[in-house]
């Protein structure tokens, strides 16, 4: 991974600019849906998709990478990698987007960073030192329903943490660490709260009337 830029420095200002990028933080807990609705909000709203998830799961993988034992055993245990390491792919995953598709001219980039921020610091250090987010997407999904959902995509996803075990400790970390996020962005009064029991169809309606109530529209 490419060392951490100024950026990783909190008294710098942020890489980005709201004037020039768009964010929306996309949270809910494990297998609420937010990558199947990701898919969505791609294709009709014009958003670059970045899932921290991912992100990490490639660096995991990435021949060389001096992270990739730590974040298979963090991944594995359902915890929270330490910010700066996620906070750097995302920063750098934005600045590649950029560089390879500009927006088109008299428009904003958009990107939809999906299953970030997990922790209070990291939701900090990203508005302080990438670029403050616009909008949080929040799919409020029951743990019976999203175990159900997570064992099921555990048959095929050959995923590390999508077993029993696993599932129990990432809905404990949600709970107490992640669910304090949500809770902040509610205060600030950025927060589109989307029921998310129903069909993905049906849960996409609820999240398209939430961001175009916001002001968020197609593209
Ligand atoms: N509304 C829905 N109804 C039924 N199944 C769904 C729904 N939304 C998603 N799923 C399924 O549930 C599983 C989890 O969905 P998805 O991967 O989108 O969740 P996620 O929030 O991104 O999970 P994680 O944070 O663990 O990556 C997938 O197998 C997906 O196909
Ligand atoms: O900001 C983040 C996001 C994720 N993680 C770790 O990755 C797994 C899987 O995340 P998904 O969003 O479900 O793909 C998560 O349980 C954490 O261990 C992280 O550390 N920081």
């Amino acid at each position: 991974m490419a060392p951490p830029t100024d950026s990783s420095s909190s008294s710098a200002s942020p890489r980005f600019s709201p004037e020039e990028v768009t964010v929306v933080f996309f949270l809910g807990g494990p297998g609420s849906g937010k990558g199947t609705q990701s898919a969505n909000l791609v294709r009709d709203y014009g958003f670059s998709h970045l899932s921290a998830g991912d992100l990490l799961r490639a660096e995991q993988l990435r021949e060389g990478s001096q992270y990739g034992q730590m974040i298979k055993t963090y991944i594995t245990e359902g915890k929270i990698v330490p910010m700066e390491v996620t906070v750097n792919l995302l920063s750098n995953a934005m600045r590649e987007i950029l560089d390879n598709h500009p927006p088109a001219p008299g428009t904003k980039a958009r990107f939809l960073i999906d299953g970030f921020p997990r922790k209070l610091d990291q939701a900090v250090f990203f508005e302080q030192t990438v670029c403050p987010s616009e909008l949080v997407l929040f799919l409020d999904c029951p743990e019976d329903v999203m175990e159900a959902r997570l064992l099921k995509r555990g048959e095929t996803s050959g995923r590390d943490d999508d077993n029993a075990e696993s599932i129990r400790k990432r809905f404990r970390t949600f709970v107490e660490t992640s669910m304090p996020v949500v809770d902040d962005f509610e205060k600030k009064d950025k927060v589109v709260n989307v029921k998310a029991t129903g069909r993905v169809e049906d849960v996409y309606a609820l999240v398209k009337e939430g961001i175009e109530a916001r002001g968020l529209h197609a593209r």
